[in-house]
């Protein structure tokens, strides 16, 4: 089986055991190569894990690049920031040593040039990631892979490793890693909170299109997956 389901008691504990789990990968990527690069989700779901991952010791940070998985095309001054979020809920204490490199470049929605320059900062990270963690909507999207995404195609097939993507739920134009890009990873993950999502999660692990859910196209990847979950 390469979905490996796992259960916690309440958020603290899951975002405890996922740390543990992260900490593990960027502890054996920098014994293996010298470095790790992990890419975390953003939104409302991962701030106890980034505080309780934030928080670990016994990691050499300085070793460490933090991405993201995929980013809302705003200024880092705004709440809706990834960036933002990352910054002031991981990257303090032992973290705030790690290197943190941005999708946004400026402006008011990413063009080719923009695009372009984000691939080439991108190229300069450790490879693959030591630990990709994931989100999901209760629209079935994960990255920026959204329903009606005008790059929903080749944000899951082509090499990237990122491309811009409008969505009608998107809220704002987004950069997101391709999939191809982000399966290159130690340790995939998916992190998901409450009924509602559970619910989400057993429609999209059912037959129907990819296009509806584009979280299937991780689930039927056939890449080692973890999905950390609690009410
Ligand atoms: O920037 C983003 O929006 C995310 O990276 C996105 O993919 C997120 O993981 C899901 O939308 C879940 O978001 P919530 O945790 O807010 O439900």
């Amino acid at each position: 089986m390469t979905i490996d389901r796992r259960s916690f008691a309440d958020k603290s504990t899951l975002a405890k055991e996922l740390a543990e789990a992260v900490a593990d990968r960027i502890r054996s990527a920098i014994a293996e190569r010298g470095e790790a690069a992990i890419a975390v989700s953003g939104g409302s779901t991962p701030g106890k894990f980034f505080g309780a991952l934030g928080k670990t010791r016994d990691i050499d940070w300085s070793k460490v690049v933090v991405t993201l998985v995929d980013e809302r095309w705003v200024d880092e001054t705004s709440d809706r920031s990834n960036a933002l979020l990352v910054n002031e809920k991981m990257l303090q204490g032992p973290a705030a040593v790690a290197r943190f490199l941005p999708l946004y470049s400026g402006g008011e929605t990413p063009d080719a040039d923009q695009i372009e320059k984000t691939n080439a900062l991108v190229s300069s990270l450790p490879k693959p990631f030591a630990a990709v963690i994931l989100g999901m909507g209760n629209d079935g999207h994960t990255a920026s892979f959204f329903p009606g995404g005008d790059t929903l195609s080749d944000a899951l097939s082509a090499e990237g490793p990122t491309l811009a993507i409008h969505a009608p739920g998107a809220g704002e134009p987004r950069i997101t890693f391709t999939l191809p890009r982000l399966l290159e990873t130690d340790g995939l993950y998916l992190h998901i909170e409450g009924d509602e999502k559970a619910a989400v999660l057993e429609t999209a692990l059912g037959d129907g299109p990819i296009e509806d859910m584009p979280i299937r196209a991780v689930l039927r990847s056939g890449a080692p997956l973890a999905i950390y979950w609690c009410p």
